[in-house]
C-alpha cells in the first residue's frame, strides 16, 4: 500500500488514496501504522475519498484506532495533498468530513491553507450527560488530583476542553490532560488544551489529544482556544496560538460567526507498506 506522510506544525498523519482501492479494517490499521516503534508512526491515518456532497470526503483515525469527527491539521495537509497528487487543481476545495462540509483555500504561495471551520459550538459533548446539561460549558469546573481548574468547553468539529492557566511551570498537564479526557462530564472523550495568554492576541497552548495523547500541535484545538478566550474576555477575535510545533493564525470572524485557521502544511516522506505484514493477525 502506497503512502505519504504529512505534518502540520508536526502533528502528523498517514495519508492513502482510497480512490480506487480503500484499505479495510481502518481501525486496526490506523492503530497498527500510526505505531512509532511497530509502524510507521504518527498521529493519525487520514483516508482520500472521493465524495457526492463535496470535492472530496476526509476520513481520520487516530492513532488509538478511534475515529475523529474532524482536523484542522489535516485538513491543511489534505488541501495540498489532492494538488500534490494530481487529483485536483482547485485552489478553493470542499471536503465532507463527520462534522460537516469545510472548506479551504491554499494561500500565500500555495504552502499554506485557511480552513473555514465554521461556527463553533458552546458545549461538551453531542451526549448530554444524564442529570445537566451538555449546554452547561463555561467556567466548568473540573476537580483532578484535588485541584479544580475552570474549563471552557467548545466544538469546532470534534469537541475541546479548554483550561487556562498562568503559567506551565510545575504544571503536570499531560497528566492532567489525560485524566480530564475520559472524565465523565465527556462522554463522548475530549481533547484538552492549556493555555496560557501572552496578550490580548497571543498565546501560547499545549494539548493532550483525545486518541492520540501528546500532540506537537492541533488546529481544531487553537482555534477552540480562541473562541474561548474571545468568550471569557482574555484575547481578541484573532490571535496568533504559538503550539510546541509552531503558530498557527487564528480569527473568529465577527461578520460571518466563522473560525478561519491558517498554517502550513509539509509533506516529509512517501512510501510502501505491505498490509499484510502490518496488520496483527489475532
Ligand atoms: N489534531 C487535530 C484534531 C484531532 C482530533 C482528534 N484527536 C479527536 O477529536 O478525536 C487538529 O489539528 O484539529
Amino acid at each position: 500500500m502506497k503512502f505519504s506522510k504529512w505534518h502540520g506544525l508536526g502533528n502528523d498523519f498517514i495519508f492513502v488514496n482510497g480512490f480506487e482501492k480503500a484499505p479495510i479494517n481502518l481501525q486496526q490499521l490506523a492503530e497498527t501504522l500510526c505505531d512509532r516503534h511497530f509502524g510507521i508512526g504518527a498521529d493519525g491515518l487520514v483516508l482520500v475519498l472521493p465524495s457526492t456532497q463535496a470535492d472530496f470526503r476526509m476520513q481520520i483515525f487516530n492513532s488509538d484506532g478511534s475515529e475523529a469527527q474532524m482536523c484542522g491539521n489535516a485538513t491543511r495537509c489534505f488541501s495540498r495533498y489532492v494538488h500534490t497528487n494530481g487529483l485536483t487543481k482547485k485552489n478553493e476545495l470542499t471536503i465532507e468530513t463527520l462534522a460537516g462540509i469545510i472548506h479551504a483555500r491554499l494561500v500565500g504561495d500555495g504552502s499554506e491553507v485557511k480552513v473555514n471551520l465554521g461556527e463553533p459550538k458552546l458545549k461538551r459533548s453531542e451526549i448530554p450527560v444524564s442529570g445537566d446539561s451538555a449546554s452547561t460549558a463555561i467556567n466548568v469546573p473540573i476537580t483532578i488530583n484535588d485541584i479544580t481548574y475552570n474549563a471552557t468547553c467548545v466544538s469546532t468539529g470534534v469537541p475541546h476542553c479548554v483550561i487556562f492557566v498562568d503559567s506551565f511551570q510545575g504544571l503536570d498537564w499531560q497528566n492532567i490532560g489525560k485524566k480530564i479526557e475520559i472524565h465523565p462530564l465527556f462522554p463522548e472523550k475530549t481533547n484538552v488544551e492549556f493555555i496560557q495568554v501572552i496578550n490580548r492576541s497571543e498565546m501560547i497552548m499545549k494539548v493532550w489529544e483525545r486518541g492520540a495523547g501528546v500532540t506537537l500541535a492541533c488546529g481544531t484545538g487553537a482555534s477552540a482556544s480562541l473562541v474561548a478566550g474571545v468568550l471569557t474576555n482574555k484575547t481578541d477575535r484573532k490571535a496568533v496560538v504559538h503550539l510546541e510545533g509552531g503558530d498557527l493564525q487564528i480569527e473568529w470572524e465577527e461578520a460571518t460567526g466563522h473560525v478561519l485557521m491558517t498554517g502550513p502544511a509539509v509533506e516529509s516522506f512517501v512510501g510502501d507498506i505491505s498490509i499484510e505484514n502490518s496488520v496483527a493477525t489475532d
